[in-house]
């Protein structure tokens, strides 16, 4: 593909039908729906993981990723007809494969601040099974800079002639819960290379994968900026939303349904208050720009600090409520409802579960943990327990955290009044007898 003298159309035709062999780096929950998408356009792809156990799973015909509408069928048809197939042999897809496309974590250290290491670690294992023509695709999020100035270097260093690969930055735009019709084409595709054929080769390559546009920034240094500012305009959003809750009280109104009418204008899009920012994405991307750059930027500092305070602003709600009650929470029975970041998705990375687990532990309360997605609960300080077997337990208050769908179920008329925090506006409890302190719900509240 990359500096190929074949036409445009020519290369097209080439990719679809199976000529141009694709290899999909890190099969989660972005690596599996991207790996089904490229299989059902090419028919020729490998997906490479490190887990024995999602290599042997999607060889089997299934998705190791739950939740995901049609992705079981997606692979199981992919996967039976030979378009798509894993292995942890990383060494052994590189060689094969042509289109090398990267979807691997991108996280933070301790100190925030970015760790690329798997990424880079497979960029030189990518980098010393590379031919003239291939082109390496990076949809992993990533600081804005590192496609030119750390996987290039890394890249160059591997290959015998340069100039004859490619690399570009081609964020993922994705939700997990929608994962199929976002990347089928929700939205436009943003590429971005490191020169202008590596440039075209995405663009061509992600003209087949979307259904929607595909927008050429200048170089992958911009496209990296794009995705970076998408998350970080969230979680400003999201701290702006979070700063007019607390002060919720005060003006003695709903703030949520004050936001919603506010955003019946065009120029509004004020976002949903709660009681933290999870996942490995939102919370992490401002990092990303913060580490790279030594200007100033407090307004993404101060809505981190912000969308972070807000699991201790949650428990300042529960015990001022509770000290109305005769009930201190030291020695209190708490159930935590939700710990993974968002509704119905195992990931627990970066969730704001960590901070109330930790804070209820430390006041002396007895923590009791509910949620049905989580695959495990071992990090959290507590009792896990069923939803079905809440109501038989002595609570003295609850705290929701993440409003998955099964918590409809709970019986909230079959307990005693207890103390109930809803961080996620999700709950009606009205006249159920129990006390709620809603965030962002400012009526009624001294
Ligand atoms: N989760 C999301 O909503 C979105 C994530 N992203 C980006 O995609 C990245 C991946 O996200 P997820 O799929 O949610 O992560 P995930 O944690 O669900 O999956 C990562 C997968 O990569 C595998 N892996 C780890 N090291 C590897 C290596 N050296 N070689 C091959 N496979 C390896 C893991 O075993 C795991 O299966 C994120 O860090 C972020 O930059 C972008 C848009 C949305
Ligand atoms: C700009 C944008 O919408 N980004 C999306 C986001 O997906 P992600 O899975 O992180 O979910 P999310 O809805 O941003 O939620 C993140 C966290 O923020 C919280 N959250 C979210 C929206 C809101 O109004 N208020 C709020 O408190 C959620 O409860 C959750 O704890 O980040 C993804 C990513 O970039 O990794 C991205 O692909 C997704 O499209």
């Amino acid at each position: 593909m990359y500096g190929s003298g074949a036409t445009p159309d020519e290369q097209r035709r080439a990719f679809t039908d199976g000529q141009v062999p694709v290899a999909v780096y890190g099969l989660g929950k972005m690596g599996v729906p991207l790996a089904a998408v490229y299989a059902s356009v090419t028919g020729n792809v490998t997906g490479v993981d490190i887990s024995e156990s999602v290599v042997g799973t999607i060889n089997d015909g299934r998705s190791p990723v739950e939740n995901e509408p049609g992705l079981e069928a997606e692979i199981e048809r992919t996967v039976s007809s030979g378009a798509l197939s894993a292995t942890t042999d990383v060494e052994e897809a590189a060689a094969d494969a042509s289109v090398h496309v990267v979807i691997v974590p991108t996280l933070l250290d301790d100190q925030d601040v970015p760790d690329l290491s798997t990424l880079t670690t497979l960029t030189r294992d990518i980098g010393m099974q590379l031919d003239p023509g291939d082109i390496v695709v990076v949809e992993s999020t990533v600081p804005p800079g590192t496609c030119a100035e750390t996987l290039w270097p890394i890249l160059r260093r591997s290959v015998p002639d340069p100039e004859s690969v490619g690399l570009a930055f081609c964020p993922e735009r994705t939700m997990s819960g929608r994962a199929l019709q976002d990347i089928r084409g929700a939205y436009p595709k943003i590429v971005g290379g490191i020169d202008d054929e590596s440039t075209r080769v995405a663009e061509l390559v992600y003209g087949e994968i979307t259904t929607n546009d595909v927008h050429a920034a200048p170089d992958a240094r911009t496209a990296e900026c794009v995705k970076v500012f998408e998350g970080i305009y969230r979680d400003v959003n999201i701290a702006l939303a979070n700063e007019l809750a607390t002060v919720a009280p005060e003006l003695g109104v709903d703030v949520p349904e004050a936001i919603e009418l506010a955003n019946t204008q065009p120029f509004c899009d004020i976002h949903r208050p709660g009681i933290g920012v999870g996942g490995h994405c939102i919370p992490v991307y401002p990092y990303f720009l913060l580490d790279s750059i030594e200007t100033s930027a407090p307004i993404v500092r101060m809505a981190r600090q912000i969308n972070d305070s807000m699991p201790l602003y949650a428990i300042e709600q529960l015990r001022e409520a509770m000290d109305g009650s005769d009930h201190p929470l030291f020695g209190a029975n708490v159930a935590v409802l939700g710990v993974t970041y968002r509704p119905d998705v195992d990931e627990v990375r970066y969730s704001p579960a960590f901070s109330v687990v930790r804070d209820l532990n430390q006041l002396g309360a007895n923590v009791y943990l509910v949620d049905p997605v989580c695959s495990d609960l071992s990090p959290f300080e507590g009792t896990p327990t069923s939803v079905d077997k809440l109501h038989r337990l002595d609570l003295d208050a609850a705290v929701l955290v993440t409003d998955h769908s099964a918590f409809d179920r709970v019986r909230w008329d079959r307990m005693d009044p207890m103390v109930v925090v809803d961080g996620r506006q999700a709950l009606t409890l009205t006249g159920s007898g129990h006390t709620v302190r809603t965030i962002g719900d400012g009526r009624g509240v001294e």
